[in-house]
């Protein structure tokens, strides 16, 4: 990591035992320990509601670590003296008594970082009890999870409660897909290139594909997802963001503002999708008992938890339009769904061909370039350019090569980082670039209520679509009623 000048942190894990501090937060910021970005000083108070002695935390975080880390990652020593930085407090959050003991942790000098790893309802009472006890200064920062809410009410109840008691420019709300490191590409790639910034509009792009399939299903998750679906799971964070990091005007520069903003603005311009467009526009599926890596699995009713009849969605796919003079036009297809056959996230630029064709007519299906952008696995793009076939015999026929950068060939870089250790770090430097907004929080409900509330007016229950496939057949029929089809390499 380019700029590595420590701050002295004391860290407040609430819903220290949670999967997500478990599985995320602390295998990150061991890993940043061992890039040498943790100040010595910095400490971590881990707190949740869970009776256990500060010791008994400690080593199940390092066999916890041990179990996560790489092997080749994962030092003995300095795991030791990582967990040695924690601290424990056992505490209900929603009882005030016990949160004086906060203040008498926290060392005055150090940046205080709040991290709620909590279920989002709890965001509320800890940031008042925070306040209660004078625990929190202008200078603290406020990390936050997603979902907020579940809808645009209740998203703002969160945001106002949040709002009470810290400043927007304190607040770091997560969506773990801006902390991967080839979505951060996305902004270098458009704007650290002229060839692709003065192509990108609906001049010379024709449409855009957007897919992140996972193969995994619920995995124990039923009674969280059930209520969310992968709409909003999905599409009202990562998805969302990817599209505006895709669609977004240049910033003026990188500041967290300049971007928010113009990603602001695409959402504000996304077209609305009225009752009379569903059937053309959006697909919601269901997956059914299929194979996954070759082996049977449960279909989403099956799995541990379901509860008989639900209709909640595992797939989505949705023709987006964008109202405003660069995508007029240009349609983005965007999909993503649980128990696919792969995991797998890209994003294609398909442009348009060239004005005037003057090669073999039987060979026009070839003729649109096309940027395909891997953010994972396999992180990396191919640009597919045509060229002359070579040979005696094959006079002027096209074909399609792809100008490839794969990224741990070409570079040498000695490994990714995950998401939460850019998140994290970003956060100790007081950086919120790679953060949302409220206001892009709210736009985004906005735009995905009326797509519930059109499903809950129509009734329709969702297609279903065996595990181990690429959804339901109507989501290749939407796209192929456009005479285009979801990308496939050859
Ligand atoms: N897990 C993941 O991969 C992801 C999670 N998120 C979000 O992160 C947040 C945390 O998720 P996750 O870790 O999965 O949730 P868990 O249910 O696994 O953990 C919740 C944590 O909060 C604590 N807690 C809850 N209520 C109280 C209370 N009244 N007093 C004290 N402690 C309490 C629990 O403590 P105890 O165990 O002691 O009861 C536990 O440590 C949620 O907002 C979730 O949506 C977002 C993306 C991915
Ligand atoms: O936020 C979430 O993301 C994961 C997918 O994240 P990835 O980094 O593995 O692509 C998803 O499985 C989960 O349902 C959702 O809450």
């Amino acid at each position: 990591m380019a700029d590595s000048v420590q701050t002295s942190c004391d860290l407040m894990v609430f819903g220290a035992s949670g999967d997500l501090a478990q599985r995320k937060l602390f295998p990150a910021l061991y890993q940043l320990d061992r890039a040498g970005l943790l100040a010595r000083d910095s400490r971590i108070l881990a707190i949740a509601r869970t009776e256990a002695s500060e010791q008994e935390i400690r080593v199940r975080l390092k066999e916890r670590l041990q179990e996560l880390i790489k092997p080749d990652e994962f030092d003995d020593a300095l795991a030791t003296t990582f967990v040695q930085r924690m601290n424990y407090l056992q505490l209900d959050f929603t009882q005030t008594e016990g949160y004086s003991a906060l203040n008498e942790w926290r060392a005055q000098n150090n940046q205080l970082i709040v991290y709620m790893a909590t279920p989002p309802a709890m965001y509320g009472v800890i940031a008042r009890n925070l306040r209660a006890q004078s625990c929190c200064t202008e200078r603290t920062r406020v990390v936050v999870e997603k979902p907020i809410g579940h809808d645009l009410d209740s998203s703002k109840v969160i945001n106002d409660e949040l709002a009470e008691v810290y400043r927007e420019s304190q607040l770091f709300r997560i969506d773990h897909y801006l902390g991967k490191e080839t979505v951060q590409n996305l902004i270098a790639l458009r704007f650290a290139n002229n060839l692709f910034a003065s192509q990108w509009d609906q001049n010379h792009i024709s449409h855009v594909e957007i897919t992140v399939a996972e193969s995994m299903g619920i995995e124990g998750r039923w009674g969280y997802f059930d209520k969310a679906g992968q709409l909003r799971d999905m599409i009202q964070s990562h998805l969302l963001q990817l599209l505006c990091l895709i669609a977004m005007d240049p910033p003026a520069d990188l500041s967290a503002d300049s971007i928010r903003d113009e990603k602001v603005k695409v959402l504000k311009a996304l077209k609305r999708i009225t009752p009379d467009v569903m059937e053309q526009t959006v697909v919601r599926g269901q997956y059914t008992a299929g194979t996954s890596d070759g082996q049977p699995v449960p279909g989403y009713l099956q799995e541990e938890g379901a509860i008989k009849g639900s209709e909640t969605e595992t797939f989505v796919a949705l023709k987006v339009e964008i109202d405003n003079w660069r995508w007029s036009g240009v349609p983005f297809y965007i999909r993503t769904g649980k128990r696919m056959p792969e995991k797998m996230s890209q994003i294609i630029i398909h442009f348009k061909p060239a004005p005037h064709y003057i090669f073999d007519p039987d060979q026009k299906h070839l003729a649109n370039n096309k940027l395909i952008i891997r953010l994972q696995p396999d992180e990396g793009m191919a640009l597919k350019i045509l060229t002359k076939d070579q040979g005696l015999d094959k006079g002027m026929r096209l074909r399609q090569g792809p100008l490839e950068l794969t990224f741990s060939e070409t570079f040498d870089t000695e490994r990714i980082p995950d998401a939460y250790e850019r998140l994290l770090w970003e956060v100790m430097r007081g950086s919120q670039y790679l953060f949302v907004r409220r206001d892009e929080v709210e736009h985004a409900w906005r735009w995905v209520d009326q797509i519930i509330r059109n499903w809950h007016d129509s009734g329709e229950p969702p297609k279903r679509y065996a595990a181990g496939t690429w959804g339901p057949v109507a989501s290749i029929a939407m796209i192929t009623r456009d005479g285009r089809s979801w990308y496939e390499d050859a």
